[in-house]
């Protein structure tokens, strides 16, 4: 956790002095300068974004930004493909299949070989399916389930329920002592990659690596890293993960989440909600059920057609773009943020949350302040949109393919002038 009031002031700006024009134009032009050396830069308008010229949004770690094709590719889907085509589009326009084409698409984006990730569902769902099923291929002995301590609350929840209904124990650990946490009691961990709250970015390679030592099975929840940064499933060895598609990938809001099976561990996945779409035969309408090969075993009922084919359309973007540039700009405007933040707001104010080494921090800027509530309320009147997780934290999602500089260099301002008027506790 590091604070700003202990970081070295700038020489420009003496302690709690707001820069002056002269130097508001300079670092106006900086911003500029980096927008227009970005790679990345007319990915912008592949976004409808044009109402926020005065504004920030900086909130696509919640509810990622409208992609303008999907409205186009929607309207299809409805009109033809449902208005027209009706039942035959489950074949002829690929609806039955899109499970696991979508799911390749974004294997791609966490470092996964295709056959390995199926969308449907809600990431809750995929947890419990995930957390069920490791527990399962852990064998009897095994009876403990660790679950990183500070974890966005739905996982919590289900490991809990997950472990009553398997017979086993829940224990939280904080993720950084999770690699002496993993004994021969542990069937499981069940891990976020990037904490919700803080930003924090977990150690994948070094955790799961311990897990395996200690003949464990991990659960990545990828929910605040995919579209990030590069995550790396198949290389570090991942064996399940689960994440949803609604925050840096776009799919808009309550779009499908997805699951992660490695391919050598599919054989053994049990899914604890067998239902008849992971029948190895699904029109055979058989009383017994037998499990589909691959990826497809991950599945339950019928997908979420609308939902699923607006995140295919949205994953477009990424077509030509590499997770490292993404995760290169990423760190470059977090970077950014941080020091505008604390050449602009008085010292003492604001404590930052977010790991300031590039390997602990993910893609956003958590900044704690006590009454983050009102400022928050007050900086989305203002344009600049971030979100409130209580009590006290203000956090900034910085999405790289629609995120600028400028972006960022406004949203600090902006903070700036409404930390110096909210009187503050
Ligand atoms: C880390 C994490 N896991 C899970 C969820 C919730 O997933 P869902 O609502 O898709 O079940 C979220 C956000 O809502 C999250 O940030
Ligand atoms: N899933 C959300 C929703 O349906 C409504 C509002 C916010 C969300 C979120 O995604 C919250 C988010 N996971 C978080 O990190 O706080």
């Amino acid at each position: 956790m590091s604070d700003l009031d202990a970081t070295t002031p700038d020489a420009t700006t003496p302690d709690t002095m707001t820069p002056d024009a002269t130097t508001f134009d300079a670092m106006t032009s900086d911003a500029a300068a980096l927008d227009a050396a970005d790679e990345l830069r007319a990915k912008r308008a592949a976004f409808a974004l044009d109402d926020l010229a005065e504004g920030a949004y900086l909130d696509g770690n919640s509810l990622g930004a409208l992609p303008r094709a999907v409205a186009g590719r929607l309207a299809d889907v409805v009109e033809r493909e449902w208005g027209r085509l009706r039942i035959r589009s489950w074949d002829e326009s690929g609806w039955w299949t899109a499970p696991e084409r979508v799911g390749d698409r974004i294997g791609r984006l966490v470092g996964a070989a295709p056959g390995q990730v199926v969308v449907g569902d809600s990431t809750s769902v995929n947890v419990f399916k995930a957390v069920v099923a490791a527990v399962r291929m852990a064998g009897e002995e095994r009876d403990e389930i660790l679950v990183d301590e500070a974890t966005f609350p739905t996982d919590g929840y289900i490991a809990e329920s997950a472990a009553r209904l398997t017979g086993r124990t829940l224990r939280p650990v904080a993720a950084g002592d999770l690699p002496a946490a993993l004994g021969p009691r542990t069937a499981v961990a069940l891990v976020n990659h990037v904490d919700y709250r803080t930003g924090r970015l977990h150690d994948l390679p070094g955790t799961t690596a311990a897990a395996h030592a200690a003949g464990a099975l991990v659960v990545w929840d990828l929910c605040h890293s995919a579209g990030a940064l590069p995550v790396g499933l198949d290389a570090h060895g991942v064996d399940l993960a689960v994440g949803c598609t609604y925050k840096y990938l776009n799919g808009g809001p309550g779009s499908p989440a997805y699951l992660y099976v490695r391919r050598e561990l599919q054989d053994r996945f049990d899914s604890p909600l067998p239902g008849w779409n992971s029948h190895a035969d699904p029109f055979a309408m058989a009383p017994a059920y037998a499990p589909a090969e691959g990826a497809a075993r991950g599945r339950v009922g019928t997908p979420d057609i609308l939902s699923l084919l607006a995140l295919e359309a949205a994953l477009d973007v990424w077509d030509d773009v590499r997770v490292e540039t993404v995760r290169a700009k990423s760190l470059a405007l977090t970077d950014f943020f941080l020091r505008r933040v604390e050449e602009y707001v008085p010292k003492g104010r604001l404590e930052c949350l977010t790991p300031t080494p590039h390997g602990e921090r993910g893609s956003q800027v958590s900044l704690r302040c006590p009454d983050a509530g009102e400022v928050m309320a007050e900086l989305v009147r203002r344009g600049v949109v971030g979100d409130f997780r209580r009590p006290d934290v203000l956090r900034f999602g910085f999405t790289p393919l629609y995120t600028s500089f400028a972006d960022a260099e406004r949203a600090a301002r902006v903070l700036a002038d409404v930390l110096a008027e909210v009187p503050g506790p």
